[in-house]
């Protein structure tokens, strides 16, 4: 290894670590984080799930999992996650005060990160789900050189500007080694209320993108208000909707991811 570079360091007690990114900000990357790692608990309840926001500007999971609480310390000073259906979370959301601007150098930045890596009492987690910051930046680099990850989700809109940044995205994953699990094609459409048929709102192939970068499309997450207002009061769709179609292809994604992760496992 290169003199400088950090040293690729497993998260104690964690099995399995899954990025979650996307090129382009707002297109569901923390909906689908939320919602994976809550179908996860849902599919496997004996599984030890985990989710961890590394947007240190932005954290979007202490409104989505409606955790509002700070951290407690365990003796050694490391912070105990807070847990809500089943899935412990840390963010950075938990240490700063609610609806305060982060205002950081991009070293206070880092230092956070390696506090959210580092200083966490998981104890035991099978599957931890990371929420990544929009685009690739630091730290996507500096997760992807100080922890071993499995594979990386990319989210995206079926929109010419968010497909162009996946695929920057894809190749940004691809040089440094990360297996690309899969798209999500996120508000893929929208159902018409009146005659429920499928509206294009975007009007992209996705597909054509995944099979440029050598991956499949894992699932389509249509367009849906529900989504959205469940979300905001703290509550995923898987949970609060279980029976819908898109609580049902979140849960079908989950399964997808199970099913690399267990790949992985078996050789
Ligand atoms: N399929 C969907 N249907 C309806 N609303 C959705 C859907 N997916 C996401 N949303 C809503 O869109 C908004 C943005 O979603 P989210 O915060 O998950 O995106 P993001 O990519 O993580 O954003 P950021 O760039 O801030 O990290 C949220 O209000 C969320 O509830």
């Amino acid at each position: 290894m290169a003199r400088g570079l950090p040293k690729v360091k497993p998260i104690t007690g964690v099995k399995h670590i899954v990025l979650v990114a996307s090129g382009k900000g707002g297109v569901g990357k923390s909906t689908t984080a939320v919602n994976l790692a809550t179908s996860l608990k849902l599919i496997q309840p004996e599984k030890n799930i985990g989710l961890l926001d590394t947007d240190v500007f932005g954290p979007s999971i202490p409104l989505m999992m409606n955790l509002h609480d700070t951290p407690f310390l365990t003796k050694d000073n490391l912070m105990e996650p807070l847990v809500n259906y089943g899935v412990k979370c840390m963010s950075m959301g938990f240490l700063i005060a609610e609806g305060a601007p982060v205002i950081w150098r991009g070293l206070m930045v880092m230092q956070a990160l390696e506090k959210l890596l580092r200083q966490v009492y998981w104890d035991s987690i099978d599957y931890l789900i990371v929420d990544t910051p929009p685009g690739t930046g630091d730290t996507h680099l500096s997760l992807v050189q100080n922890i071993p990850i499995s594979g990386v989700i990319l989210v995206t809109t079926p929109q010419s500007a968010a497909i162009e940044v996946t695929k920057r995205g894809a190749v940004m994953f691809q040089k440094l080694k990360v297996p690309i699990i899969g798209i999500i094609e996120n508000m893929s459409g929208v159902k018409c209320p009146t005659c429920s048929s499928n509206i294009e709102l975007f009007g992209k192939d996705v597909s054509a993108l995944a099979k440029e970068i050598g991956t499949e499309v894992l699932q389509k997450i249509p367009l849906q208000q529900e989504i959205t207002t469940s979300s905001d009061k703290g509550v995923p769709i898987v949970i609060a909707r279980p029976d819908c179609e898109e609580a049902i292809a979140f849960r079908n994604f989950g399964k997808k991811v199970i099913e690399f992760i267990e790949n992985i496992e078996n050789g």
